[in-house]
């Protein structure tokens, strides 16, 4: 095989020829669909008569939609009872692996496809879902796609793409106490932009990400696009394999041992040659908290509101709408500021790993009066997992709700929304004005241990200050 990075040699791998646009023709391994990109493509395959070209490779769950607080059917919300009808149709009709409620394997589409074993190293995976980067963590090459595309990749398995530039994001060194793989991300797009990544792919590389366990690289992919990159992912290692064996859907046996080396060869080779490289330092990182509109707007928990002069000018107008739209005053320290809602969960960290870093707070403790905390695990099987350790228990005597799964407050298309100017601490990804339901809620975006530190304290909180001294 040729060398290079490993998005060069995936890419190369899956081309199928190059079309009269100039963009490539590429092959998708994996095709993950959900209730609110599918149904429109699935219209446009019935007009023009075409089956799914892949059933085998098309897996479907219901995520955004779902209520979290009682999950009977019909839904209340007639128009979610309705999505999810149309998925159970179309998975029914075209024999598509369907995971719905209650399968026991359902959950955030970012979740459960790793959970399962269907997202391996050196595939390419699409799904009409932006955080679709998530699955680069494995070592795959992951776009996020719009529902033309999910209708070119139903009929066709295949989708015309332009080649994209390869940046090597480099962290190296251990986080420091209370600093988590949410923060690296964040940190990141501080630096680098929410459009610093447009016409890149990034591959998170060095020490930092090389010590991380899947959760936490999944955690940084899944941000990827956050920062402009088409998509994100680290190259496949011995911590990949340990995740993936013997996941319902991983290899088995002797195709173990052959995908193991297969896996190893496409790593990017030591002498690749990269677009552009940028160098962090893990120690330079502290706990982040969002202030503004864009997950770019990031501070350290111990700093304060940038003023405007302290801002390049062109960042300038963006922080003077933050100010106004989030009710922050420049100048102002962070820590300290009144939060209403605290939630837990998303395709970014609502994750075995996320719940237990939270619980770790909230035990023995107590979520502070008039906060509304809940915390909602990605999938069933992390609900399962959790309760298995007892992480529920810890939540409810703490006063946190514990719900069932789904993309929840993370985004307004089920009953979980914020009220009126409420401000939410929240683990997920994006904070744009009205993001979390109400058009005038406000959103700071920070890890699954400092949201805990909020609803505890009541206010935005250094996690750091809540750590017991021996950690
Ligand atoms: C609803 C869906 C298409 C959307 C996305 O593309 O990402 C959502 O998951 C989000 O996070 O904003
Ligand atoms: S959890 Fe949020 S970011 Fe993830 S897929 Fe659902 S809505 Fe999108």
């Amino acid at each position: 095989m040729s060398r290079g990075t490993l998005f060069d040699k995936v890419w190369q791998l899956h081309t199928v020829g190059t079309l009269p646009s100039g963009q490539t023709q590429l092959f998708i391994g994996l095709h993950l669909i959900h209730e609110v990109t599918s149904p429109q493509a699935f219209a446009m395959l019935r007009e023009r008569g075409l089956p799914v070209r892949y059933p085998q490779r098309t897996v479907a769950t219901v995520d955004h939609i779902v209520p979290t607080a009682g999950q009977e059917r019909p839904f209340a919300d007639a128009m979610a009872e309705q999505m999810i009808r149309a998925l159970e149709t179309n998975c029914a009709e075209y024999g598509i692996r369907f995971y719905n409620i209650g399968s026991g394997s359902q959950g955030i589409v970012h979740v459960i496809a790793p959970e399962q074993g269907w997202t391996q190293p050196g595939m390419t995976i699409a799904c009409g879902d932006s955080h679709t980067s998530t699955h680069g963590a494995f070592g795959a090459i992951a776009f996020g796609i719009g529902t033309s595309q999910v209708r070119d990749v139903l009929a066709s398995q295949t989708l015309a793409l332009g080649k994209l530039k390869v940046r090597r994001v480099e962290m190296n060194g251990s986080l420091p106490a209370g600093v988590f793989a949410k923060d690296a991300i964040l940190h990141i797009i501080r630096k680098l932009g929410v459009k610093g990544g447009v016409g890149y792919a990034y591959e998170f590389a060095g020490s930092t990400f090389e010590a991380m366990n899947m959760e936490e690289r999944m955690t940084v992919c899944n941000m990827a696009i956050e920062g402009g990159a088409r998509c994100g992912y680290v190259n496949p290692d011995a911590t990949t394999y340990a995740y993936l064996k013997d996941r319902p859907f991983a290899p088995k046996d002797s195709d173990w041992e052959r995908a193991t080396s297969w896996w190893e060869s496409l790593r990017s080779d030591p002498d690749a040659s990269y677009d552009d490289v940028v160098v962090f330092d893990a120690r330079q990182v502290a706990p982040t908290v969002t202030w503004g509109i864009t997950p770019g707007q990031g501070i350290a928990v111990d700093e304060a509101v940038p003023r405007a002069e302290e801002l390049a000018e062109e960042e300038r107008p963006l922080a003077e709408e933050a100010y106004r739209y989030m009710d922050l005053l420049p100048g102002t320290p962070i820590a300290g500021t009144k939060v209403d809602v605290c939630f837990i969960g998303s395709c970014t960290n609502g994750r075995l790993s996320d719940l237990r870093e939270a619980a770790k707070l909230a035990s023995g403790r107590h979520v502070a009066p008039g906060i509304k905390a809940f915390v909602v695990p990605g999938s069933e099987a992390v609900k399962r997992q959790a309760e298995a350790e007892g992480l529920h228990e810890i939540f409810l005597a703490a006063g946190f709700e514990w719900r069932e799964p789904g993309c929840s407050m993370c985004l307004a298309m089920n009953p979980d929304r914020l009220v009126g100017r409420q401000l939410s601490a929240s683990s997920s990804n994006r904070n744009f004005k009205g993001r979390q339901g109400s058009a005038t809620g406000r959103t700071l975006l920070m890890s699954p241990a400092m949201v805990a530190a909020a609803a505890i304290r009541g206010a935005v909180t250094d996690v750091r200050t809540l750590l017991e001294p021996q950690r």
